[in-house]
């Protein structure tokens, strides 16, 4: 699956956020987007999943023309920088709401002592990321979107998303951005960086310092 957004131009009030921006994104690789506070990553991210419309956009996907939003297709799933799971449901209605084996995740995470039954607000903000990032990292599609997955994440559990993120994408096209960018670096098979508006494909940790991302 190829997914490919070009001339984005997205506009709120005045203020010119995305500037015919270009993105692809491919099974196989993952993906990474790196980008300041406030550079608009997430609002790419949103014009993507569907959430919301650009003044101008061009998204295929398999080089064919979409004009309806992704989501509507089943094959993207979207992990927001914000809390995805409602708070009253339970760990193990999560689990079977997105089709995931709640059996399997046990296995991943033997160290993490959760009760099934109780509801995700009885979760620590870790506990509850790392369920929200394995649910839509084995969710049943092609393309997924991981905004800011690793915020609240200990060092351990990244590495172990790492290896989770490197298994999956040999059959999903996997887009993701996190402001703890050493392992989006890690990650990334292609990487971009979003700055005033404007993609720039990276190829070197160097021409990140250059830009004064970091
Ligand atoms: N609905 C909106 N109306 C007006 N301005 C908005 C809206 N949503 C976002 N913005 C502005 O657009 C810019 C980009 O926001 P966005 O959330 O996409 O950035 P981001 O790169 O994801 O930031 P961060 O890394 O801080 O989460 C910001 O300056 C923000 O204030």
């Amino acid at each position: 699956m190829i997914i490919e957004a070009d001339s984005i131009e997205l506009t709120y009030g005045l203020k010119k956020v995305l500037n015919s921006v270009y993105l692809r994104v491919e099974t196989g690789k993952i993906t990474g987007l790196l980008g300041r506070n406030g550079s608009g990553k997430s609002s790419l991210f949103n014009v993507l999943f569907g959430n919301k419309k650009a003044q101008n956009q061009h998204i295929k996907v398999n080089q064919k023309v979409c004009t309806k939003p992704l989501y509507i297709s089943k094959r993207i799933a979207y992990l927001p920088q914000t809390q995805l799971l409602p708070k009253h449901i339970s760990i193990k209605n999560a689990f079977k709401l997105y089709e995931v084996s709640l059996e399997l995740f046990t296995k991943d995470f033997p160290d993490l002592k959760i009760e099934h039954n109780n509801n995700v607000s009885r979760l620590s903000g870790g506990e509850r990321r790392i369920i929200e990032i394995y649910l839509i990292l084995k969710s049943n599609t092609n393309f997924i979107i991981l905004d800011e997955p690793f915020n609240h994440l200990s060092p351990l559990y990244v590495e172990k998303f790492e290896s989770l993120f490197n298994e999956e994408k040999q059959h999903k096209a996997i887009l993701i951005s996190d402001h703890i960018f050493r392992p989006i670096l890690r990650l990334s098979d292609t990487l971009y960086f979003l700055d005033k508006g404007n993609m720039k494909l990276i190829n070197s940790e160097n021409e990140l310092k250059d830009l004064q991302y970091f």
